[in-house]
């Protein structure tokens, strides 16, 4: 695995998974092909700017003469595709650039890499395209895909396009389904991220519905490590799950993250729900475990204390993206469902 292409390397998991290439693997050659969309940020990858062994390509995954010459000039061992539109609110308020992104930019890439001959193809996916599970049980990777938001629906309709090219054309190609992410480099729209940049700031941290829904949060760098062991050690056609063991109801960690920033309960504030809202999350990890070797490294406690700290000792990064064009989002995201 010497040459990799990295599709979405400049949002925050594959930011992550490029800076583990680049520090685990001495030899290693990753090429960055990200559009640079709102949440795609140069900034992410700075300190491997000039690394050796890194290479950043502005283009989109959807166009196929900008993914096939990239083909056509490097000899790729591999492709992952990070890139994807990701957030399930957004996807609510225009589903078009999800379709497009997630549905078309996947068949754009998996017909360039077949082309090319790719030897392995990793498409990252997530545990959303299982739909949502009642108090009990967990998500395998037998479960039925039954999507339920514009977002799960185009990442569910992208994974059923890799299984029809394993199927169709014994395409070398493996999917990771993951859980909730949180770490650092999260674009501040999700949860975690949101909350500890508007507590920061005094303002409300706006829950939806009654926040009884569960979510498994597992740190980026446990999931990135998940997504290596799936390319270097994973067998062609097979799905992977991965989760971190910490589930949570969106209250109790609300509540966990303020009492750690030190801040009161009192800037809760209960919001109108989202439509559709997934109940809960949870997912069973026990084939990657068993079959690849890998498991949860990070404490929760522990791994979201230090994401805190990142977010604090990071305030220009935040800051930059609040005062930016993200403000004409939040205001069109929460100004009608916040008092405050
Ligand atoms: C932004 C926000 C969220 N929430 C609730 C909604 C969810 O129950 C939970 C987490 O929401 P978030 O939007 O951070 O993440 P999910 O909708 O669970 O989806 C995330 O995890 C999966 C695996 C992906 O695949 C998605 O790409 C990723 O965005 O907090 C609130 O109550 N208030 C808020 O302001």
């Amino acid at each position: 695995m010497k040459r990799i292409l990295v599709t979405g390397g400049c949002g925050f998991i594959g930011s992550n998974f490029i800076r583990l290439q680049l520090s685990e693997y001495p030899e290693i050659e990753v090429t960055n092909l990200d559009k640079l969309t709102y949440a795609g940020n140069l900034e992410n990858l700075k300190d491997f700017e000039s690394h050796s062994g890194y290479q950043f390509v502005k283009g989109d995954i959807t166009d196929p003469e900008v993914v096939n010459s990239l083909l056509d000039s490097v000899d790729f061992d591999a492709v992952i595709n990070f890139a994807a539109e990701s957030h399930v609110d957004r996807s609510i308020l225009d589903s078009g650039p999800f379709i497009q992104t997630n549905i078309v930019g996947t068949q754009v890439l998996l017909d360039a890499a077949r082309k090319h001959e790719v030897n392995r193809y990793v498409q990252v996916s997530t545990d959303e395209v299982y739909g949502s599970l009642g108090p009990e049980g967990l998500f395998t990777e037998q479960t039925p895909i039954a999507p339920n938001s514009p977002y799960s629906a185009s990442k569910a309709a992208a994974d059923l396009l890799v299984r029809s090219y394993v199927n169709t054309f014994g395409f070398p190609a493996i999917i990771t389904r993951c859980s909730n992410n949180y770490g650092p480099y999260q674009f501040p729209e999700k949860l975690i991220p949101l909350f500890i940049s508007n507590a920061q700031e005094g303002k409300s941290l706006p829950i939806y519905g009654e926040g009884t829904n569960v979510r498994d949060w597992i740190h980026v760098m446990d999931h990135c490590r998940g997504i290596d062991a799936a390319l270097r050690k994973g067998e062609p056609g097979q799905v992977y799950n991965f989760g971190g063991h910490a589930e949570m109801q969106n209250i109790e960690i609300t509540k966990l993250l303020l009492k750690l920033l030190d801040k009161p309960e009192s800037l809760i504030e209960y919001v109108t729900d989202r439509p559709g809202h997934d109940l809960r999350y949870a997912i069973d990890c026990s084939k990657a475990e068993s079959e690849l070797g890998w498991k949860v490294e990070t404490d929760f406690q522990a791994g979201l204390k230090e994401t805190i700290d990142w977010y604090l000792e990071n305030p220009e990064w935040v800051n930059r993206i609040r005062t930016g064009k993200y403000r004409e989002y939040y205001e069109q995201q929460y100004g009608t469902r916040l008092k405050s």
